[in-house]
C-alpha cells in the first residue's frame, strides 16, 4: 500500500508520521512551499522523492499544508494540489488527516478538503473518524471524548481560531459539506469489518472507535471497500492503516534504528505559539530563560520584535533552551485586533524570531508548540521535507530539516500533545 496522507497542519502531518514510521511503514514529510498568489502550493515537483523505498514497497507520504484555518478556497486548492502529487507518485490509498479534536469552523476546512479529495478519486466518499486512542481522543455514538470529556466540555471549546462547541462530529461535519453524512455505531464496530464495510455509503461516513482494536476494524473496512473510498481521521485510522500494510507485507522498518543525522548543538530555542491546556503546562514547568509575546504589543510597538532579536543576541549561551511564549491572555488581544490579526502577529514574529534564530545565530534545534505556528515557523525557514524520527511523547517526533544551507533539528509539537516536563526533557533526546 502506498498511503498519500494530506495533513491540515504541520503538528499534525508530524504527528500522523511519528506514529506511522513507528509502526513501521517507511514515511516521508513534504512541505509545499507556501502558495503564489491566486496559484494553490506548487509541491514538489521531484515525484520519485515523494515515497521511500523501491516501486512495490508499502510507504506512506504526508503533505503537510497549513490550511487549516485557511480561507476554504485556498484550503481546497492546496490540498487538492497535494493530492493530486501524491496521486502523480503512485499513491493507492488517499488519507486526508485531520486534528483528533476534529478543529474547524462552520466553514470548514475538513468538510471542503473532504469533498475535493473525494472528488479528485473518483471515490463514492470518505472513511473514518477523529478518534485516536492513543491521544486520549475516542468517538461513541458520533460524539467526539477529549481526555474523557466530551469535546464542547474540554479546553477546546476556547482555542483561539476554532473553538469546538459541539460534540457530535456528525453535525460538525454535516455543516461543513452538503454530501451526506452517516454514522457507523460502535456496536457495528465490535461485530467487524465486513459490517462496517457494507454500512460506508456515497458521501461521509464517521465511524464510533474506542480501541486501537476498532481502529483495525476500520482499517480493515476501509481496504476491503467494495468501491474507491479516502479513508480521513486523526492520526489514530491512518496508523491502522499503517500497521494492516506491515502485516500484509511483512516488512518493518525499526525505527529506533533509523537514526536520524546528528546535528551538532549550537543553540536552542523553544516557540510556543498554542495557547492549549498543554502548552500552558509546559510553559509553567520550563525553568529556563523566557520571554512573552503579546500581540497588542507587536500590533503597536514596532521596536517589540527588534527587543526580542536584542536579547536572544546578548545570550551568553545559546545552548540554554530560551522559551518565547504567546501572552496567555486571547481575548483582550483578540477583541482588540481580532482573531486572524492577533494569530498573524503572533504567528509572524514567532516565525521571524526562528529565521534570526537560525541564520543570523546559527541555532540548531528548534521545539515549536502549535500546529499554526508550526506551519508559520516552517514556512519562514524553507523547510520542503522532514526526516521523522524517535517520538519524544506519542505523536511528537523529532526531525531534520534543512534552512538555506543549514541543517537543523525540529520538533514540531500539537498544541495538546505531550507531559507538563517536556520543554526540557525532549532536548535528552534530540538528533
Ligand atoms: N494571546 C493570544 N492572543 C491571540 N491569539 C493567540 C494568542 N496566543 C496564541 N494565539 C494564536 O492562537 C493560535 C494557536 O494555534 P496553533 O499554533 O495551531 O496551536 P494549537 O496547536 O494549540 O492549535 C495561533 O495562531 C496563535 O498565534
Ligand atoms: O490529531 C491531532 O490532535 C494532531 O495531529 C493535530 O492535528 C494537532 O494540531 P494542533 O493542535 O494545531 O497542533
Amino acid at each position: 500500500m502506498r498511503l498519500g496522507a494530506i495533513a491540515d497542519d504541520v503538528t499534525g502531518a508530524c504527528d500522523l508520521a511519528g506514529r506511522v514510521a513507528e509502526a513501521g511503514l517507511p514515511t516521508t514529510v513534504l512541505l509545499p512551499a507556501p502558495p503564489a498568489p491566486g496559484h494553490p502550493s506548487p509541491t514538489t515537483e521531484h515525484h520519485e522523492d515523494v515515497f521511500a523505498g523501491g516501486d512495490d514497497a508499502s510507504a506512506c507520504a504526508v503533505v503537510a499544508l497549513k490550511v487549516r484555518t485557511a480561507p476554504v478556497g485556498q484550503a481546497v486548492d492546496e490540498a487538492t494540489a497535494a493530492a493530486q502529487l501524491l496521486l502523480d507518485a503512485g499513491a493507492s490509498l488517499l488519507y486526508q488527516k485531520y486534528c483528533s479534536t476534529f478543529d474547524s469552523t462552520p466553514a470548514g476546512n475538513i468538510g471542503p478538503i473532504a469533498d475535493a479529495l473525494v472528488a479528485l478519486a473518483g471515490a463514492d466518499g470518505t472513511v473514518g473518524t477523529p478518534a485516536t486512542p492513543g491521544a486520549r481522543r475516542t468517538q461513541y455514538e458520533g460524539i467526539l471524548f477529549a481526555d474523557g470529556v466530551p469535546l464542547a466540555e474540554s479546553p477546546m471549546r476556547d482555542h483561539p481560531l476554532t473553538p469546538m462547541r459541539d460534540s457530535s462530529v456528525v453535525r460538525l461535519l454535516a455543516a461543513q459539506t452538503a454530501a451526506p453524512v452517516s454514522l457507523v455505531p460502535w456496536e457495528a464496530v465490535q461485530r467487524g469489518a465486513a459490517e462496517v464495510a457494507s454500512a460506508i455509503g456515497a458521501g461521509h461516513t464517521l465511524v464510533d472507535a474506542l480501541t486501537e482494536g476498532d481502529l483495525d476494524v476500520i482499517a480493515a473496512a476501509i481496504l476491503s471497500a467494495p468501491r474507491p473510498v479516502v479513508a480521513a481521521g486523526g492520526a489514530g485510522v491512518g496508523t491502522a492503516l499503517a500497521r494492516a500494510a506491515v502485516a500484509a507485507s511483512g516488512q518493518r522498518v525499526d525505527i529506533s534504528r533509523s537514526q536520524l543525522p546528528e546535528v551538532p548543538v549550537t543553540g536552542r530555542l523553544l516557540l510556543a505559539g498554542s495557547a492549549s491546556a498543554a502548552t500552558r503546562a509546559q510553559t509553567a514547568a520550563f525553568a529556563g530563560e523566557r520571554h512573552t509575546l503579546d500581540p497588542l504589543a507587536l500590533a503597536t510597538d514596532d521596536r517589540a520584535l527588534d527587543r526580542l532579536r536584542d536579547a536572544l543576541a546578548a545570550r551568553a549561551d545559546h545552548r540554554e533552551p530560551v522559551l518565547i511564549g504567546s501572552a496567555p491572555e486571547v481575548a483582550r488581544a483578540q477583541a482588540e485586533l481580532g482573531a486572524e490579526r492577533a494569530a498573524a502577529l503572533i504567528e509572524g514574529a514567532l516565525a521571524e524570531l526562528a529565521a534570526f534564530a537560525v541564520h543570523e545565530l546559527g541555532y540548531s534545534h528548534l521545539l515549536v508548540a502549535g500546529g499554526e505556528t508550526s506551519g508559520a515557523v516552517t514556512a519562514r525557514l524553507g523547510v520542503q521535507r522532514l526526516l521523522v524520527g524517535q517520538q519524544v511523547a506519542p505523536g511528537v517526533p523529532w526531525a531534520v530539516a534543512r534552512s538555506g544551507e543549514r541543517e537543523i533539528a525540529l520538533l514540531l509539537k500539537s498544541g495538546n500533545f505531550g507531559g507538563p516536563g517536556l520543554f526540557t526533557d525532549a532536548w535528552e533526546v534530540a538528533p
